[in-house]
């Protein structure tokens, strides 16, 4: 396929290594041109995870008039009834990952899941969203403190947190793998 008729869809997000993991994870896509751009786009409050995402798509349609994607992670402690959930940017940026699992001291449950929302519109179409979902426990800080609360968040069934794995592994057993798998196959059965 000539590059004139690839469809060109924009990824947008402030966050780079969301951008990185999405880009290894998605790998090459036939038919699609993906584009990036550096835009931190405001979120709405009070709303499900999956609102966030739409809210925060229509936007962006709204911003590029043209193919879009955006994504919006949450962190749920499950003895918190699944907060900080959407709200884990700002909990993080106060607390840090030493604070978040100081948050759980008071309680026996340390269970919680990370979850990750892809939306993507095209102007005139319903907007889709894809939900992917990864269980764990949040436990003391280990390993680099490179993305996020990745040194606090570690998957059931491993013995390492998502900041301990390797860059790979995290990606074939993440949160976001599965939404962007989900959002790979819709786009491979999509294509014109
Ligand atoms: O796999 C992850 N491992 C560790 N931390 C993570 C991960 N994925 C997102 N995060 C952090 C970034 C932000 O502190 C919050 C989600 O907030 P969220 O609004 O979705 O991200 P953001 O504002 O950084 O980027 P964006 O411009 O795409 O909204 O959790
Ligand atoms: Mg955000």
């Amino acid at each position: 396929m000539s590059s004139e008729t690839l469809k060109t869809i924009s990824f947008i997000t402030g966050n780079p290594n969301k951008l990185k993991e999405f880009t290894q994870i998605i790998g090459d896509l036939p038919s699609y041109k993906l584009d990036s751009k550096d835009i931190d786009l405001p979120e709405y409050q009070g709303e499900s995870g999956e609102e966030i995402a739409i809210e925060k798509c229509k936007t962006a349609l709204e911003l590029l008039k043209a193919p879009v994607l955006v994504e919006d992670t949450s962190l749920c402690f499950n003895a918190l009834h699944g907060l900080p959930g959407p709200y884990i940017k700002w909990f993080l940026k106060k607390l840090k990952p030493d604070g978040l699992h100081k948050l759980l001291a008071g309680f026996e449950d340390k269970s919680a899941y990370a979850q990750c929302i892809f939306a993507y519109g095209e102007p005139g179409n319903e907007i889709r969203t894809f939900v992917g979902k990864t269980g764990g426990k949040i436990v003391e800080p280990r390993g680099p403190r490179d993305f996020g609360w990745d040194p606090c968040f570690q998957p059931d069934n491993y013995e390492q947190t998502y900041a301990e794995m390797s860059k790979e592994l995290k990606n074939s057993i993440s949160h976001r793998y599965k939404a962007v798998d989900l959002l790979r196959n819709y786009l491979l059965s999509n294509k014109e």
